[in-house]
């Protein structure tokens, strides 16, 4: 299977000496849906953002990150087309959702903006084809109702699907999305993951999702890379990742993954009249 995203030799130190990245090695093939997962403070939002190009690791190291064989860094210097290996990365992070003022479906033709000639961009001119493009992006996340409404009228869970249906318009054929579901409820993130879920089976798009909840990783992504102070400390199947395998991993910190772990599968419970396995067989049982 082709690789989608590959990363060596990864680190990061911030100012005063923080390592927050340490040795990362990864593998991501294309179609796969991956959950990174860790406590708070592992680095998960910092190996996004690497990835995204938006930051750069430590320069003395051999850090290298490519995305569909694109170099996105190395050794410390983002590379010079990141712009365009952009327009083929979808964002689902906070501090890029939508600009609020602008109706939900410019935001969402925003994801055509590399593809249009400027003076159509800067004007914010879209065609009827393109409009109708967006609608069906908005169609398919749920919200197409929302399209003229202004994107900070929309619920969180909207406006993440909506930064969903932009990655759909813009073609996208990964997809990063940096903790989607933290400050959710439990139904709007049951959608978000949904669509996730959806976009990877249907657009065989390659899916990254950063979650503080382990069950939600085990439901949704087939792999969890788990990280702990920076590091890699599990990289396998989700199934995997039972409570005791997290508390040898984390120790302490194995509570922060555990105790917020099933806000979508309490909505399934009340949903369900059988009780909910929290916990699959782990796998040296399964065999
Ligand atoms: N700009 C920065 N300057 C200095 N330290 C930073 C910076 N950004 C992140 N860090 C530190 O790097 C470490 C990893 O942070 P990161 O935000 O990647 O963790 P996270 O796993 O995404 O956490 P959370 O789940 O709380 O979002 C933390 O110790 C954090 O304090």
């Amino acid at each position: 299977m082709p690789t989608a995203i590959h990363i060596s030799a990864l680190n990061k130190t911030f100012r005063g000496g923080r390592k927050a990245l340490q040795d990362v090695n990864l593998t991501i093939n294309t179609g796969e849906m991956v959950a990174l997962i860790g406590a708070s403070g592992s680095g998960k939002s910092t190996l996004l953002r690497h990835m995204a190009g938006l930051m750069a690791g430590d320069g003395s190291a051999q850090g290298l990150i490519q995305i569909h064989g694109k170099t996105v860094q190395k050794g410390g210097q983002i590379a010079r087309d990141i712009r365009q290996i952009r327009e083929g990365i979808g964002f689902v992070f906070q501090q890029f959702n939508l600009v609020g003022r602008l109706p939900v479906i410019i935001n969402v033709l925003a994801g055509t903006l590399h593809k249009v000639p400027m003076w159509r961009s800067l004007l914010r001119w879209f065609t009827q084809a393109e409009k109708a493009r967006g609608i069906e992006a908005l169609r398919r996340v749920g919200i197409d109702e929302c399209w003229a409404q202004r994107a900070s009228t929309l619920s969180g869970g909207q406006q993440q699907r909506a930064a969903i249906a932009r990655a759909m318009v813009q073609g996208a054929k990964v997809v990063l999305a940096d903790e989607p579901i933290a400050s959710l409820d439990p139904e709007s993130s049951r959608k978000v993951m949904d669509i996730l879920a959806r976009i990877n089976r249907e657009d065989r798009c390659t899916v990254v999702v950063s979650l503080h909840q382990v069950n939600v990783a085990i439901k949704y992504c087939p792999r969890t890379i788990a990280l702990h102070q920076g590091r890699v400390v599990y990289d396998g199947p989700s199934v995997g990742l039972t409570p005791a395998v997290l508390r040898e991993l984390y120790g302490a910190d194995a509570d922060d993954i555990l105790s917020l772990g099933d806000h979508i599968s309490s909505l399934e419970d009340k949903a369900k009249p059988v009780p909910h396995r929290a916990w699959p067989v782990p796998l040296a049982q399964a065999a």
